[in-house]
């Protein structure tokens, strides 16, 4: 198979969706890579060496996409990206499809095949694609809140950790998954006073279990979180259905209640969101104000760490990379129901319940968008 790798075009998005031991990989399974020149440079890799690991250089996107049966990606496709996929050629990277209906449209007209990392799934219930950016921008979550809630920033002027004789600052993270639990260790690590809330008792019991003495837990109501939200004075947003748009969990109405000055960092943005106030930024300009709240929401945090990210997300997919590749995407997916889950799009079709639920699209089961 010929597989395609082009350069991020998101803003500031420096990771790459193939690293050079990947590409190594695949080409020792008997495929050709084919790498936009200058693709790895924000993630620390040359092109030199990819060509060490015999990938072909390319030198623009409109090689990569007219080149490649594959196009492996990170970020989801951007407008003029999605005017150069075609019918037949499969798609591998994130998509979060539910808060974005032009680009579901323009994936549907392109009659590609679409495997969003976000739903691939494993066996022990959790999303393998996603996981590794969300131990990342959980990791970041606390780093850039703790920055946001600086003065200069627009922040109240709180100290995560405090100082002797000083409280630290109270710390709220709702959804205790992968983004929240390393959000929860990284915040609770830097001195802050933090409280998980999630609505899963499962995993409630899993963080007492494992972190007790570092964070408490609280089941997820919405007074509880309408009563924690007020005393914050940074809340991270970690929730996640996956594939749907995320539910809206702190309103405008209740901003006024908040402390002048409180820090909201929605990770979850890439799903829409989970407070009302939330619109997605970037790295360029990741800060601002609503009702003397400060928002952080940018799509992409990992982005903002490339080098380990794009390390951590390539041990994830390589796996999958190299069943597509081998197999042929049809056959993968038939012998492995969780790379299926990932099938968002196929040949004009929507294959992904929770996203034709959010959009008031028809959906074709991915078990029959395989036999068509
Ligand atoms: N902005 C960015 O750069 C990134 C964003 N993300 C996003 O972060 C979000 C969280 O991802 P993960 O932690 O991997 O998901 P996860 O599935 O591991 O965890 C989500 C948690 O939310 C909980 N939850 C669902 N509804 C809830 C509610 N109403 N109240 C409280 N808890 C609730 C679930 O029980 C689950 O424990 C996703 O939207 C993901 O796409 C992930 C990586 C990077
Ligand atoms: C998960 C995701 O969308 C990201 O890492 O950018
Ligand atoms: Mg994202």
């Amino acid at each position: 198979m010929k597989i395609g790798c082009p350069t991020e075009i998101k803003p500031q998005e420096f990771r790459v969706g193939m690293t050079p031991d990947a590409a190594h990989e695949a080409i020792a399974h008997g495929h050709d890579v084919f790498i936009q020149t200058g693709a790895g440079a924000g993630a620390g890799y040359t092109d030199a060496d990819y060509a060490a690991a015999g990938a072909t250089l390319l030198e623009t996107a409109e090689e990569i996409f007219a080149t490649a049966d594959m196009i492996v990606k990170v970020k989801e496709p951007q407008a003029g990206e999605r005017k150069m996929l075609r019918e037949g050629q499969l798609l591998f990277t994130y998509l979060h499809l539910a808060p974005d209906p032009e680009q579901t449209r323009d994936l549907l007209a392109s009659g590609c095949t679409a495997i969003a990392y976000e739903t691939v799934t494993d066996s022990f219930g959790g999303l393998p694609l996603l996981a590794p950016m969300s131990e990342v921008a959980g990791r970041l979550a606390p780093q850039v809140g703790a920055w946001t809630l600086q003065k200069a920033n627009g922040g109240r002027g709180v100290l995560m950790g405090g100082v002797p004789g000083v409280p630290p600052a109270k710390v709220v993270v709702i959804g205790g998954g992968v983004v929240g639990t390393h959000a929860a260790r990284i915040a609770s690590g830097m001195g802050g006073d933090v409280t998980v809330l999630d609505r899963s008792l499962h995993r409630l019991k899993y963080l007492d279990d494992v972190f007790g003495r570092d964070f408490r837990t609280r089941y997820s109501t919405a007074a509880a979180t309408a009563e924690l939200v007020r005393e914050a004075d940074l809340v991270v947003g970690a929730v996640l259905v996956p594939g749907a748009a995320a539910p809206k969990l702190v309103s405008r109405a209740q901003l006024s209640e908040m402390k002048p000055g409180a820090v909201l960092v929605d990770v979850a943005i890439d799903q829409g969101g989970c407070f009302e106030t939330s619109k997605a930024t970037t790295h360029a300009d990741p800060i601002y104000e609503v009702d003397g709240v400060m928002h952080y929401c940018v799509a992409n945090m990992p982005g903002a760490v490339a080098r380990t990210s794009t390390q951590a997300l390539g041990n994830a997919t390589l796996p999958f990379l190299l069943a597509l590749a081998d197999k042929g995407w049809k056959q993968a997916c038939a012998d492995d129901p969780h790379l299926l889950n990932g099938l968002n799009v196929h040949a004009g079709q929507l294959t992904y319940y929770a996203v034709g639920k959010a959009l008031g699209i028809d959906v074709v089961s991915p078990a029959l968008a395989i036999k068509s």
